[in-house]
């Protein structure tokens, strides 16, 4: 008996899709994946339905070409999930499971986990054979791992252990099996950190929540030990063989962060992020859903990851930006985690220095629990933090001569300096000195940024590169100047005045290649005199033990801003990088050089520190019922030609205010950049103080916007929640 298969396809209709099976629905289950023809091309897609054979039109429906799985793929709870986003955000439901998914399962591989050799203790060696001193150790190694060692994770400890093995196998003293692959085992664990009282009451107070629902604030400030209170938190659930999901934002932090787990627990942990690549990937995800993960460390995306046996989610620095993807599914992992955690019943873990309004605002409504370490762990204490005037800096290629004094006595003492700077390349504006003409990009209302160590003039807002050019283009001048600075400006200085120090610039441009980024942090972690430039890749997270003076040069533009909350995101910026400073043993001192030392922003900040500062923010928005007070969605448009966008977002305009709802209903209007990438983009914004009536009145006018005739010739999106409107 045949059946019909109700199937998602990652497409941008916001349908499912009806095909024809051979097969008896008992051999279909929700969540496998099938393979068909959808007009001219071949899609894997999601089962979303079974249904028996109907009177309908059976005729015209089109056959499944091939089930991939023959049991089940995708776990209920999955779905659930990913129907959720899909709903939420209102986003076709293929694309989101196209999300959800690692890119190799996404493309049809077989539900299988790769396996690998791994060696077990056979049988003593007799007492008459000679055993080698490697082959010894070896021995050791297996006596206190009866599962097992694969030779990675021997080579990882003992080096080359090729031939040893071989001489083993011979004496047949240790013997082959083939297991599933696991992540290699740190086989020397780290001793345990004698944690402090708030580290210790934290963590109790999380674990007193197992089993059920509850979300917990971790407000420490920088270097508080958080990193320690999830590490031991951790240690308790996976005691208890339960899974624990930690995601962390997108930089280069990964290395780091996983590390320090891998040494303190005996756990399996598997990575998911870009930086894996897809066989591992697909590998992480497959060993988590069977439970052989017991800690699952990931990027936005890894929130997807299934799990037989959840026990906590913990999202550190939560709120950080890259939580929010920007195009196409634009959804919040926070939000999702905590959805997420909400169905499951287990606990969730917010974690940072320096909480997102959102979150601080729903610990003031006491619907999330206040956890707080207010002290530096190990004896460490918080740098000291002064305003620098920066005048006088344009001379010294943007560093003033008091900022350039004070990287010099840090130096001496054999002390690390990081100066934040966060703008990568050389400078922002390139001018003619003549005829006033600037470099700007020709399918973006933005400058070209000049990057000197390439040669080139890049636009960092479509990619467009060109040649740097050494006439004025308008005048034929040969006097070009580059104004503003980046961090190649700065490393060029500093490494013109002090010779005999190492500059590092760490950005996107110099760590481009595998591995650049974790090579440049080893050097780092050796000590030494040095100077490390670097955007905002170098501001969060970090634990340098040797850098003493954080220096911040050219912070001031974000103070001028339009978007509402870029003055949050300043304080949390400025606050994460000052907390770089001075974590080891040595004192240390932060330099914020700017040309508004009497600007409000500064005076509040520096004199009462962040919390304070997110309170007046919060009391602020709350008063302007701006987010997080209230709720907004974002209908965006773009169109290569000019007022296309406006006018598809006046005819949504007009059918969203055909109902009569509460949602408050602004512009449209254009994108603060109005034309990027060659595209004219506009703005529409919708605001409620109710929830449920923002995606009511989205839900009743949806498809109706999608049958727009201009909707076919201006792309559109809704952004839910919008943390940039630029
Ligand atoms: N109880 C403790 N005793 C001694 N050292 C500790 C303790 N807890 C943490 N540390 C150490 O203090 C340093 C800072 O801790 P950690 O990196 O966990 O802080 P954090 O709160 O995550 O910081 P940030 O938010 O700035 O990233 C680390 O080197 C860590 O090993
Ligand atoms: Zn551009």
């Amino acid at each position: 008996m045949s059946c019909i298969v109700e199937i998602a396809l990652s497409c941008p209709l916001r349908q499912t899709f009806d095909y024809l099976s051979d097969d008896p629905a008992e051999n279909w289950q929700i969540g496998m994946r099938a393979s068909v023809s959808f007009g001219s091309r071949q899609l894997i897609g999601i089962v979303v339905a079974i249904k028996p054979i109907a009177e309908k039109a059976v005729d015209k429906l089109k056959k499944i070409d091939q089930q991939i799985d023959k049991q089940s793929f995708l776990p209920n709870e999955i779905m659930q999930l990913v129907q959720w986003v899909s709903r939420y955000y209102h986003h076709p439901v293929g694309e989101c499971f196209q999300t959800a998914l690692p890119k190799r399962l996404r493309l049809g591989d077989p539900d299988e986990m790769q396996t690998e050799t791994y060696w077990i203790l056979h049988q003593q060696p007799d007492s008459t054979s000679k055993t080698g001193k490697k082959q010894q150790q070896i021995l050791d190694l297996l006596e206190d791992y009866p599962e097992g060692l694969s030779e990675k994770a021997l080579r990882v400890q003992l080096g080359n252990v090729k031939s040893s093995l071989s001489a083993l196998v011979q004496q047949n003293v240790v013997a082959a099996r083939q297991y599933v692959a696991l992540p290699v085992p740190c086989l020397e664990l780290q001793q345990q950190v004698l944690l402090n009282n708030q580290q210790k009451q934290s963590i109790e107070t999380i674990l007193g929540s197992k089993g059920q629902f509850s979300t917990f604030l971790l407000q420490g400030i920088t270097g508080s030990g958080k990193t320690e209170v999830y590490i031991e938190t951790c240690r308790e659930f996976v005691e208890n063989q339960q899974q624990v999901l930690v995601l962390i934002p997108e930089i280069g932090l990964t290395t780091q962060f996983v590390e320090r787990f891998r040494q303190s627990l005996n756990a399996s942990i598997v990575v998911i992020n870009s930086s894996v690549s897809d066989s591992d990937r697909k590998q992480a995800w497959l060993l988590a859903r069977a439970g052989k993960a017991d800690i699952i460390i990931g990027t936005r995306s890894a929130v997807f990851t299934p799990m037989i046996n959840p026990g906590l989610i913990i999202i550190d620095e939560e709120h950080d930006s890259s939580y929010k993807q920007q195009d196409g599914l634009r959804y919040h992992a926070r939000n999702v985690a905590l959805m997420r955690a909400k169905s499951l019943n287990i606990p969730i873990v917010l974690g940072s220095a320096t909480p997102s309004l959102e979150t601080l605002y729903q610990v003031k409504q006491q619907r999330y629990q206040f956890l707080e370490l207010t002290e530096r762990a190990g004896g460490a204490s918080l740098p000291k933090v002064a305003l620098l005037a920066a005048q006088n800096s344009s001379e010294n290629n943007g560093l003033s001569s008091s900022l350039i004094n004070a990287i010099e006595k840090h130096i001496k003492q054999n002390h690390q300096v990081l100066l934040f700077i966060n703008r990568r390349g050389f400078a922002p504006v390139l001018m003619c000195h003549q005829c006033h003409w600037q470099a700007n990009c020709r399918s973006c209302d933005a400058k070209m940024v000049v990057h000197q160590h390439q040669n080139r003039l890049f636009c960092h807002h479509c990619g467009l590169i060109q040649i740097l050019p050494k006439i004025c283009p308008e005048c034929g001048n040969t006097e070009l100047k580059s104004y503003g600075v980046g961090t190649e400006k700065i490393e060029q200085a500093l490494t013109a005045i002090f010779k005999d120090v190492p500059v590092l610039r760490i950005d996107r441009d110099s760590t481009q290649r595998v591995n650049s980024f974790a090579n440049m942090v080893k050097q780092i972690n050796q000590g030494q005199a040095a100077i490390l430039v670097g955007t905002q890749m170098l501001a969060k997270g970090h634990d340098f033990h040797d850098v003493t003076l954080v220096g911040v040069v050219d912070a001031d533009q974000a103070l001028f801003s339009a978007d509402f909350r870029a003055t949050e995101s300043l304080a949390q910026l400025i606050t994460q990088v000052t907390g770089r400073a001075g974590r080891g043993k040595k004192a240390g001192e932060v330099l914020i050089q700017t040309e508004q030392p009497e600007h409000p922003f500064w005076q509040n900040l520096l004199q009462h520190g962040y919390e304070s500062v997110a309170d007046n923010l919060l009391s602020e928005r709350i008063q302007m019922e701006l987010p997080p007070h209230g709720f907004w969605a974002v209908w965006r448009a773009e169109a290569k030609e000019k007022d296309l966008a406006i006018e598809l977002l006046q005819q949504v305009s007009g059918l969203l205010q055909q109902s009569n709802s509460s949602v408050l209903i602004l512009g449209p209007v254009p994108a603060l950049m109005e034309k990027r990438a060659g595209r004219y983009r506009a703005q529409l914004l919708m605001r409620s103080a109710d929830r449920g009536a923002l995606h009511q009145l989205i839900d009743q006018h949806i498809d109706s916007v999608t049958k727009l005739k201009l909707a076919r010739k201006a792309r559109w999106s809704i952004d839910i929640d919008p943390t940039e409107l630029i």
